[in-house]
């Protein structure tokens, strides 16, 4: 069956259908039983998709879980309430004080943030390593090392990973890989498929694809699913049966909604890559991003999200650029159907390991707006950019 076909089929057993083509929207948090036997049977099966109590999910949830499975190869699905929980509950499965934390420098900065706050203060310490490092990432691993966490392409600046080298060395000293599949969303890359132990998306982003559900999602491979399952419930980690429908309303519609913002940002991509005040483009797909040889190897395609780098600019600059744009709007996600701008004069910030010695970075998200639309927007925006 091909993944098209694949992706409209799963997660509709009739047990979460009824007989209708969607799963049915169960809201719950207590479950009542008939008899003590069958109590004691949910008491037995509460982690095996039994109906035992809200917090463990209803068939609304099952069904969704069922779908990123197939979507991700895995053996399990975790929900969380958004994409940050499932990021840091997975690392606090697994986690404990004293042990050691290898994080890629191009984490989204509430990865950072989480690391440098919460981790630390539970004596976990985190070392920041080159997106670029490869197999180079062994000098790194200490006798403590537990977890190499990775983001590919980084956030804002797109670096793409050599995932497989990085895994090679993790495996060899007994250390799991956790990847923030965002950007690939399960769809153009499977981090399991390439030997990751626990594929993670913030489902807010293309999975839901409306802007208007908060959810994350972790799939472990059949070593690590028990763990991440049992942690995930003990963390208390949920989701509202609302959201687990509209996840999985917007997941049925993603291969298509993907292949529209994929094509479209190419478009502005290469329009904006001839730009004037354009150092170099980093989209992924093309060869000026950093990793775009592990990009064509290994992943079947892009998405809306890109980078470009100005050869100059002041703030003023580019707080004239966005506050002159009509179609993209600012604001702090991506993945819905609109398009999005976000700016940083310099990265230098959120990179502690590989600092920052270019131009400002402007970050778009292209929607499903007309792209001559929006190749006009930037056009006469960066006229103001000086
Ligand atoms: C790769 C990746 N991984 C996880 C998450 C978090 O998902 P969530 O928003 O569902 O929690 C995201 C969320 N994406 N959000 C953005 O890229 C823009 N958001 C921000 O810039 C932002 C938002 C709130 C606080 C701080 C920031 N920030 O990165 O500066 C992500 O891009």
């Amino acid at each position: 069956m091909k993944k098209n076909t694949k992706l409209v089929s799963a997660g509709r057993k009739a047990q979460y259908t009824q007989g209708v083509v969607n799963p049915v929207v169960q809201r719950a948090s207590t479950v009542v039983f008939d008899s003590v036997a069958d109590m004691h049977e949910a008491i037995k099966e509460r982690g095996n998709r039994t109906l035992f109590y809200g917090r463990r999910g209803t068939h609304t949830h099952y069904a969704l879980q069922d779908a990123i499975i197939e979507l991700e190869n895995g053996a399990g699905c975790a929900l969380y309430p958004c994409g940050a929980a499932a990021i840091s509950q997975s690392l606090l499965s697994f986690l404990k004080t004293g042990d050691h934390l290898l994080m890629v420098d191009t984490a989204y900065e509430p990865t950072r943030d989480f690391c440098d706050k919460i981790l630390a203060g539970l004596g976990i310490t985190t070392t920041y390593y080159d997106p670029m490092i490869g197999a180079g990432i062994e000098s790194l691993i200490q006798d403590n090392t537990k977890v190499l966490f990775l983001e590919s392409p980084g956030s804002i600046t797109m670096e793409v990973q050599d995932v497989p080298s990085l895994v090679k060395v993790a495996k060899e000293h007994g250390v799991i890989t956790m990847l923030d599949n965002t950007y690939g969303n399960g769809w153009h890359y499977k981090p399991l498929d390439h030997g990751v132990d626990i594929s993670i998306q913030a489902a807010t982003k293309y999975i839901v694809g409306h802007s208007d559900v908060m959810m994350g999602v972790a799939v472990a491979n059949e070593t690590y699913w028990p763990e991440l399952r049992e942690h995930s419930y003990l963390l208390g980690q949920c989701t509202s049966a609302d959201d687990a429908y509209l996840a999985l309303r917007g997941l049925r519609t993603m291969p298509v909604r993907l292949a529209q913002h994929e094509k479209a940002a190419l478009q502005v991509a290469n329009w904006v890559k001839a730009h004037p005040l354009v150092d170099h483009v980093r989209h992924p797909a093309m060869e000026t991003c950093p990793g775009h040889e592990f990009f064509k190897r290994d992943f079947s395609g892009s998405n809306g999200l890109f980078s470009f780098v100005m050869n100059k600019g002041s703030q003023k600059a580019i707080n004239a650029f966005l506050d002159a744009l009509e179609h993209f709007k600012m604001g702090f996600s991506w993945g819905g159907f609109e398009s999005l701008v976000t700016a940083n004069k310099t990265m230098s910030g959120l990179r502690s390991t590989t600092g920052w010695h270019e131009g400002p970075v402007i970050r778009l998200h292209i929607g499903l707006e007309d792209v001559d639309d929006l190749i006009a927007d930037l056009a006469q925006a960066l006229k103001v950019y000086e």
